[in-house]
This record gives structure tokens, C-alpha cells and sequence, in this order.
């Protein structure tokens, strides 16, 4: 990504700082120990799985939940200074909205708190809500109540913008929308934070990938280093006539076989955590394969993989 200017207000290279941050409520360790740093420009998507500790690491971020121990700083101080400055802008996932005013009032309330607000109208405008300006906040879909949502997350210039799952709800144009204002704000040197389900978006949209799993920093890079340290790769290929079903299943360094359809013409997929290993015994077996392709993992199976991984290490 290039980064086109930085914000006048950044006065330090680092962001977000979290120094062994730990969270727990009752026995459950939401957040375990976590040291992260965010800079500035940077779009990071945070996964994992549900209960992993996103939304709790947002919360912490945004001075809403405490640590027990560990600290949090946000642009040197603590979130709640970073806050008052005007410095963050948030889009929480289910963040109550105002029932019985409209959503230009709404926006323009948010706007007014703002130190640097941007003009209502275009808020609006950017968040692609001024058709619907003079609804009851009440009267929305999810889809038109996550846009909002998104305004107010962007009413003023914040030099970072925290966002807990964003696009739940939207539909497809919408999201491009708010993908395309998203990248605008990272190009200006803003820091986007993302938690996402929505792994394609995180491969599309992030130039860092922070994978969490029960509150600890599984993986912390790009997209292609992630998938790089999954390590497997996917194979596949036809095959004409019969096969030994349990002979492909014993090949060496599978992690999945899916043979299909059952019949006499079939389609192979492997995952194998050698590719070249595994077609050469393949080879050995008597199956010649046709059109074979060995293809990396997508981001899914990445983290997948690395997650289930994890998972079976402390099981
Ligand atoms: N207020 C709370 N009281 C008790 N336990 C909580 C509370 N908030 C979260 N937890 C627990 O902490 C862990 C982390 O929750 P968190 O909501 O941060 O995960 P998440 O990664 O955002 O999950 P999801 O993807 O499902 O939204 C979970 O085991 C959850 O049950």
C-alpha cells in the first residue's frame, strides 16, 4: 500500500501498543498476554475464531473493558486521552444507536463531539445514507443501521479507525463502498483495524493479518506469509476409471482427501503438507493423473489449518 500523507496530528510512529495485556472474566482468559504494535498506514485485519478475544481486544483498545494486567497505550497514552482528542473513531458490532432521532441528527450529534468533524452532508454522503437522512434511526434494516454506524465511526478525521466486524448485514455494492472509503482513509495514512469473519475481506483489504485463537497472537503478518507458514498446498486432478480409494487416503503427507464424484470419472483434492512428496508416490501408485494443478492455500484454509493446528498442540 502507499502511503500518500500522514496526518498532521501523528507526532509518534507507533499506534496502538499492547504490553502483555491480559483479560479475564471468572475462569475465561478473553485476552492472554498479548503484545502487539500498530503503525501508522497500516490496514490490519484481526481474526480468529469465535471466543478467540477480537472483541474484547477492541474493547481494551477503546478504554471500554480494563486489563488485569499489561498495558494498553493509544498514540503514547491511554485510550481514553487518544479517545477525548478526537484520535480514534469506532464501529462497534452492535453499538446502540439512538432510537427516536433521525439519522442526520444522529450524525450531526456525532460530528458536534468531534474536535476535527468532517461536514455532516458529507459524512452522509460518504457513508452512502443521504436517502435515508431524515429516517428514524429506529425505521433502519441492519444493512442501512450498519452504514450508520460507519458514519459516525467516520465523522471526523480520526488517525485511527477501529471497526468490529463492519460488514455484517451489508450487501454486496454496500460493502464495496465502504471497502473503496476505507482504503481512501488508510492511503491518507490513517491505521484501520478490522475484526472480521469474513476472510476473503481480510485477503483482499489487509496489508497485515493478526490471527488470534483463545486471546494469544497465533500469526502476525501478511496475507502470503500466512499462507506460506500454513504450508500445505492443494492438489488436484482427474482420474479416469477405478482407483483405490484407502491407497490415495495412505499417501504420504496428506492433511485431506476428497475424491468425487464416486463413479468412474472422479475429481481429486489433497492438501498435502509436501506437494512434490505426494505426487510422486502418486506416480509410484500407478495413478496417472490428469490436468494436475498444485495450487497454494487460500487465506480459509490457512487459517484453518493453522488454527486446528493449535487447537490439537493443546488438546
Ligand atoms: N462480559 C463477559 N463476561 C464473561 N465472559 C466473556 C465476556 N465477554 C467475553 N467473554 C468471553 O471471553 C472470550 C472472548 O470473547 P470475545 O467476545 O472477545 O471473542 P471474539 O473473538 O470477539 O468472538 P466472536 O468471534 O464470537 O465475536 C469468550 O470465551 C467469551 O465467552
Amino acid at each position: 500500500m502507499t502511503t500518500t500523507a500522514v496526518p498532521a496530528t501523528s507526532t509518534t510512529t507507533e499506534v496502538v501498543g499492547f504490553d502483555q495485556v491480559t483479560k479475564t472474566y471468572g475462569t475465561v482468559r478473553a485476552v492472554d498476554g498479548l503484545s502487539l504494535r500498530l503503525h501508522p498506514g497500516e490496514t490490519v485485519a484481526l481474526l480468529g475464531p469465535n471466543g478467540a478475544g477480537k472483541s474484547t481486544t477492541l474493547d481494551l483498545l477503546l478504554g471500554l473493558k480494563q486489563p488485569d494486567s499489561g498495558s494498553v497505550t493509544v498514540f503514547g497514552t491511554s485510550p481514553r486521552e487518544a479517545i477525548v482528542a478526537g484520535r480514534v473513531g469506532a464501529m462497534l458490532q452492535s453499538g446502540g444507536l439512538m432510537d427516536e432521532v433521525t439519522v442526520a441528527e444522529l450524525v450531526k450529534l456525532s460530528c458536534s463531539l468531534h474536535p476535527r468533524p468532517y461536514p455532516v452532508s458529507d459524512v452522509l454522503a460518504r457513508a452512502g445514507i443521504t436517502q435515508i437522512a431524515d429516517r428514524k434511526v429506529n425505521k433502519l434494516s441492519g444493512g442501512q443501521a450498519q452504514r450508520v454506524r460507519f458514519a459516525l465511526a467516520t465523522a471526523g478525521d480520526s488517525d485511527l479507525i477501529i471497526l468490529d466486524e463492519p460488514t455484517t448485514g451489508m450487501d454486496v455494492s454496500a460493502r464495496q463502498a465502504f471497502w473503496a472509503t476505507m482504503r481512501e482513509q488508510a492511503d491518507q495514512g490513517r491505521t484501520v483495524l478490522f475484526a472480521t469473519h469474513y476472510l476473503e475481506e481480510a485477503d483482499a483489504i489487509a496489508d497485515r493479518i493478526l490471527v488470534l485463537h483463545r486471546g494469544r497472537l497465533l500469526a502476525d503478518g501478511t496475507a502470503a506469509e500466512i499462507k506460506a507458514r500454513a504450508g500445505a498446498r492443494r492438489i488436484s486432478f482427474d482420474l479416469e476409471g477405478t482407483v483405490d480409494e484407502d491407497a490415495l487416503r495412505a499417501l504420504p503427507h496428506l492433511t485431506s482427501v476428497t475424491v468425487s464424484p464416486s463413479g468412474s470419472d472422479r475429481t481429486v483434492r489433497i492438501q498435502s503438507a509436501d506437494a512434490d512428496a505426494t505426487v510422486h508416490a502418486l506416480y509410484r501408485l500407478g495413478v496417472y493423473p490428469r490436468n494436475l494443478e498444485v495450487t497454494g492455500l487460500g487465506l480459509e484454509q490457512a487459517f484453518v489449518a493453522i488454527t486446528e493446528a493449535e487447537e490439537a498442540k493443546q488438546s
